[in-house]
């Protein structure tokens, strides 16, 4: 049987958590499908769709995982953190309080996700000027003090959307990298030493 090509290098685990409404969806569906709708039909438990990027000739295939944002389904999107490799934080610029709401999303991800995990932090809604509630300077703020980027992002007008996806994929590409890398050079160690040992006069 012939094999078929595979279509991409790396496959990535990236979730959405932010307040209900916030807009994870919209993102989501504006990121892979190029659509956008105006209704809000929320979320049940956890859902996800797949998108194929290429970042420094490396072809990666993203897996983003879009959260409900309604508290009683904690318990399922909870068990969903494990296996992620970045995570995008979202809130609304037009909502105050799906901003307070990000310190208590960024415990549960201390508590829940690995350690190593790479976040970003969102401002979706930003065609909504007039109905602004969070300034752009303060989401840049809280994004600096966790150690984040920060976009502030429209699924409707369609800006920074791909930014925003990308450049966690490009975090976590980083960070894949770099384990690699520090696998390499322990593995180069280990042979050093084992090639010193064969030449230790003991083993002449
Ligand atoms: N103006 C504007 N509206 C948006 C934008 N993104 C989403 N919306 C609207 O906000 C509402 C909620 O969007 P969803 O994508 O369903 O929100 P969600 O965060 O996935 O919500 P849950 O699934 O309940 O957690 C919908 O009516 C969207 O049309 C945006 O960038 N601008």
């Amino acid at each position: 049987m012939r094999k078929m090509a595979k279509q991409y290098d790396i496959l990535f685990r990236l979730l959405m958590l932010g307040d209900s409404g916030v807009g994870k969806t919209s993102m989501l569906r504006r990121f892979t499908e190029s659509e956008f709708e105006s209704s809000h039909i929320s979320t049940i438990g956890v859902d996800f769709k797949m998108k194929t990027l290429e970042i420094d000739g490396i072809k990666v295939r993203v897996q983003i995982w879009d959260t409900a944002g309604q508290e009683r389904y904690k318990t399922i999107t909870k068990q969903y953190y494990r296996r992620a490799q970045g995570i995008i934080l979202v809130y609304d610029i037009t909502s105050e309080s799906s901003f307070q709401h990000i310190s208590k999303w960024v415990g549960d991800v201390d508590e829940f996700a690995p350690h190593q995990v790479q976040r970003i932090l969102v401002g979706n809604k930003s065609d909504e000027q007039s109905n602004r509630q969070v300034p752009l300077e303060q989401g840049a703020k809280l994004a600096t003090s966790y150690g984040m980027d920060f976009f502030e992002t429209s699924a409707s007008a369609n800006r920074n959307i791909n930014e925003s996806f990308t450049r966690v994929a490009e975090l976590v590409l980083q960070a894949h990298k770099s384990d690699i890398d520090n696998l390499i050079g322990s593995l180069d160690e280990y042979l050093d030493r084992v090639a010193l040992g064969r030449n230790h006069p003991a083993h002449r």
